[in-house]
Parts: C-alpha cells; sequence; structure tokens
C-alpha cells in the first residue's frame, strides 16, 4: 500500500547541502577500501590485539529533504585492527536496503528522520545502521534503534543480513545500546516503538551466549518518546526515558518524528531484569531534563540501585525543537556526571535531580566493560574544557556542524574523586574512547584508552592510544590519511574472541 506516501519528487543534485553538518570535516566521507600499515608515532604496546569497531553517519547520496541531520546518514563502519604494534584498517558501509536502493537509484530515496511518510518509495526497513557496532555471538551488529540490527561480517565487514536472531526477535526495534553481561555472556536488550511508530509500547528481552532468547517482557511506557540507552544491574533493567515526545498525526503531516517536551518529567522505569510481566515496571520521575548515556549501573549493599549518566538541564537535540519552535542556543548546552540512587521497592517515585559527581561539561562516558553492572572505580569520557586552550578561531571555519564538540578525554575515579584529562592538541576534537584492558586479568581501569581524533589542521583522521597509568600523554598516534568525520558508538573486541568467532563462520 504505496497510498499514503507524499509526492516528494526526489531532486538529482549530486552537490552535498551548504550546511555545517555537511561542511568542512564534516562533509561525507563516503570512503570504502583498506589501508594497510598506517603510519604509527610512537609505540603500540604489544600486549594491545584486537580491533576496535566503530561506526560513522556518513550520507552516500545527498538528502533530499531541507536540513537533514547528522543523525540521518548512512552507517558506515571502520575497524583498526591492531596486533604486534601494528594497525590495519578497513571501512564498509553496512549494505542496508536504504543503501542498496539509493545507489541502484543514484539519489536519495529517503525522506526525513524517522519519517516514512515522507520518503519517495516505500521501505520495508528505514534502517541506517549508524549509530552502534557491537559484536556478540561471532557477529557484529550495526545498530540503529528504530529497526532490528543489521549483521556483519567482523573480518571483511561483509554485511550478512537483517538480523532476526533465527527469527526469535519479538520486537520491530532493536537498542542501538545493548549491554553485554560479563558474568553470563548475555546480551540484555530493549526496544521502544516496539510495535511501530507512534506505538508506546517497550519489548524487554535478553539473549543467552549461545544465541538463544532467555526473557522477552512487553510494557508501555508513560510517553512516547525516545529512549536511546539504558542501564543493567544484576537484578534490574532501567529505562531512562528522554523527554523528545513522538506524534503519529504530526508525522504524516510531514513533520518531525521528535518534538521536546518541556512538561513531561525525565522517567525512569525499573523492572526486574528476570521472571518480570509489564505490570512490575515502576515509572520514577526526575525534574525534565536531557538524560545522556550511561556511563553504569549497580545494586549496592543495600539493595538500592545507582545509576551514572551524564545529564542536561535542556535539549541535546536542539534540532527537534518544541511545540512552540523553541530550542537551545546550541553553546549553552552541557552536561554534569549525575548519580540516582534508586530504592525499586519504593513506592515514593519522585527522585528530585540526583547526586552531581562531576561537575564538568562531558559525554559519552565509557568503563572498564568487565565491570558493567557491578560497583566501579573508573569512568572516561569525551570532556569540553575551553580553558585547555583549544584554538577556537583556527578550527571554526572548517569544522562544520551538527555535533557536540569535545577538546578532551577525561578520566573520573568515582571513588576517591581523582580527575584527570588528556588533552590532544590546540587544533583538534575528540570522539568516543573505547577501555582496553592491559591483560585479561589486569585490575580495573588499568590498561589503555582509544579514540579517534578530529585534526583541524591536516583535515585528517588520528588514532590516540593513552595508557590509563600515565595519562597526560599518548603512549601512540596512528595517522590516517584520510578524514574520517563525526561518528557515534564503537567498541573493542579482544583478538582471541575474534578467532572464536573466525573458527565459528568457517563451520557454517
Ligand atoms: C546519540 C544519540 C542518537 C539517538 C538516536 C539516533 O538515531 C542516533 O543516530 C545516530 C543517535
Ligand atoms: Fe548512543
Amino acid at each position: 500500500m504505496a497510498g499514503h506516501f507524499r509526492a516528494i519528487k526526489p531532486s538529482s543534485s549530486q552537490a552535498f547541502p551548504e550546511k555545517p553538518q555537511f561542511s568542512g570535516f564534516m562533509k561525507p566521507c563516503r570512503f570504502e577500501g583498506e589501508i594497510a600499515n598506517l603510519e604509527v608515532q610512537g609505540e603500540i604496546p604489544e600486549c594491545i590485539d584486537g580491533t576496535f569497531y566503530r561506526v560513522m553517519p556518513d550520507p552516500q547520496l545527498p538528502p533530499f529533504i531541507e536540513n537533514d541531520p547528522w543523525f540521518n546518514g548512512d552507517g558506515n563502519v571502520s575497524a583498526f585492527r591492531i596486533q604486534s604494534g601494528r594497525v590495519h584498517f578497513k571501512q564498509r558501509y553496512v549494505q542496508t536496503e536504504k543503501f542498496i536502493r539509493e545507489r541502484e537509484a543514484q539519489r536519495a530515496l529517503i525522506g526525513k528522520y524517522r519519517n516514512k511518510f515522507t520518503d519517495a518509495v516505500e521501505f520495508k526497513i528505514r534502517s541506517t545502521a549508524n549509530t552502534n557496532i557491537f559484536y556478540f555471538n561471532g557477529r557484529l551488529l550495526a545498530c540503529k534503534e528504530d529497526s532490528p540490527p543489521y549483521s556483519m561480517n567482523p573480518e571483511t565487514l561483509e554485511t550478512i543480513w537483517l538480523e532476526t536472531f533465527d527469527g526469535q526477535l519479538p520486537s520491530c526495534t532493536f537498542t542501538a545500546h545493548p549491554k553485554l553481561d560479563p558474568k553470563t555472556g548475555e546480551l540484555v536488550c530493549f526496544g521502544y516503538e516496539a510495535k511501530g511508530d507512534g506505538t508506546p509500547d517497550v519489548c524487554y528481552y535478553t539473549i543467552g551466549a549461545d544465541g538463544q532468547f532467555l526473557e522477552t517482557v512487553w510494557l508501555v511506557a508513560p510517553v512516547v518518546a525516545m529512549i536511546h540507552d539504558f542501564a543493567v544491574t544484576e537484578n534490574y533493567v532501567i529505562f531512562p526515558i528522554i523527554p523528545q515526545t513522538c506524534d503519529l498525526e504530526r508525522m504524516k503531516a510531514g513533520g518531525e518524528h521528535w518534538q521536546w517536551n518541556p512538561e513531561i518529567p525525565f522517567y525512569i522505569g525499573i523492572l526486574p531484569r528476570r521472571g518480570a510481566t509489564g505490570a512490575d515496571v515502576k515509572w520514577f520521575r526526575a525534574p525534565n531534563s536531557f538524560p545522556g548515556h550511561t556511563s553504569n549501573a549497580y545494586e549496592d549493599s543495600q539493595g538500592n540501585i545507582v545509576f551514572d549518566l551524564p545529564v542536561t538541564d535542556r535539549n541535546v537535540f536542539y534540532w527537534w525543537p518544541d511545540s512552540q519552535g523553541n530550542a537551545p542556543d546550541p553553546h549553552t548546552i552541557r552536561a554534569d556526571l549525575i548519580r540516582f540512587v534508586i530504592d525499586p521497592k519504593s513506592d515514593t517515585l519522585d527522585l528530585g535531580k540526583g547526586e552531581t559527581i562531576l561537575k564538568q561539561d562531558c559525554e559519552f562516558p565509557r568503563i572498564d566493560d568487565r565491570v558493567s553492572m557491578s560497583e566501579y572505580e573508573h569512568c572516561f569520557f569525551d570532556l569540553m574544557d575551553p580553558s585547555l586552550g583549544t584554538d577556537f578561531p583556527a578550527i571554526a571555519p572548517v569544522m562544520g556542524g551538527g555535533h557536540p564538540p569535545y577538546n578532551s578525554i577525561g578520566h573520573l575515579n568515582i571513588k576517591t574523586g581523582k580527575f584527570e584529562k588528556y588533552f590532544p592538541g590546540t587544533r583538534h576534537l575528540v570522539q568516543e574512547c573505547v577501555f582496553i584492558p592491559r591483560s585479561k586479568d589486569a585490575s580495573e581501569g588499568d590498561g589503555f584508552v582509544m579514540f579517534l581524533v578530529n585534526n583541524y589542521e591536516t583535515m585528517s583522521s588520528e588514532m590516540h592510544i593513552v595508557d590509563t597509568t600515565q595519562f597526560d600523554k599518548a603512549v601512540a598516534v596512528i595517522l590516517l590519511p584520510i578524514r574520517l568525520r563525526a561518528g557515534l558508538h564503537g567498541n573493542w573486541v579482544d583478538g582471541q574472541d575474534l578467532s572464536v568467532a573466525k573458527s565459528l563462520s568457517h563451520r557454517r
């Protein structure tokens, strides 16, 4: 039934729009291929053996809609294979239905971000697969929260198919932030708008290490709004709802999927992790604010849930304004690292604002994944600290825009409060980091952080590796001969796990 599609004539312009999100360092990269033996300054420690995967929205063709946001580009996956002090690079687009059909048509066919009513053709799956690339059970999952993931071959980056987990996937959506339980090997997942656009249904599901689905619980959210990331403890799952609400009628009229809603609280849903029904969810409330990405969550000795994340007092997604058309000036958007302590048995649902554990503008918190869902000490994140000396006048004309700028990596010891920063240089900004343990049995946080750096002097990308026990300088700077625009998320996969995957795929 194609009748409800608005007749928008796809433009055949071959130029990207003159907008910040398509200009300067944000000009689409669109490179696919391999570069062996990237240039390395310094030394990559021999103990680092594995692959860093990350994904960036990278439109293959100019959009036909006005002011298309960064979040709507095609997922282009980068892999950095590191072994014996050497690094080899590979990059491939995820072969989504959208990508394949637009490549064939040689023009954009998809319309506005998450609004199918603005498309030029009818898609079965609208995923751009551009938000996270997550390794599970021998495959990479290229995730977009509006669809199931696409799976990819970790070695070749070939797209396998739209992943339904042998038909077990109960939901039409799959979060971009699944959580791996380091103790059980389970993948803990959910989807929101899980029965389609505009539905308040949330589906919580877990996948055993062998790929068999274990738990499936359907629940209903108090508002139809974005649940971008979530958190998991030993016994609970936590759903933080961003006050960006969806309205199907607005979408049908060609409007935005999301609208910032300053009238509703920041809801935090708590559901028992095992054996729950949808009626067991409790919706706690904090004042209207914008929850960022999860640092970690765990249960303390009193049975309270401790949940840490950056929180902003205003609309981080300023390109989706409120019903009055109001949005904050992006320069005024900053987050503090906040801790909520929640008694899951309490019937007092008001949580207050939480406790500020770090008053620094931070986002993209990452931890030593071996302590995910447990009490932890080390948190690494992107930081914007203007006092570090970034040369903003030099960067501004070539930076492009549409993404938040961070100029350093922070390392907070949550227990002692010790806080340190790595600053890559005055004409550089950083992307999200990953943590790599020094060895399988190294203590928590002992190892390296690795992250892409945008160098606005050379207009190319670098990967910096910093030893967490000597945070002031990089042990290695890996130079790319190309520019990778701002990405979202990535993950480190240990070389041993990859070789297991390889032997599995040979048996298939
Ligand atoms: C950072 C959050 C975020 C949320 C929703 C998205 O579709 C997305 O696409 C890249 C990113
Ligand atoms: Fe995210």
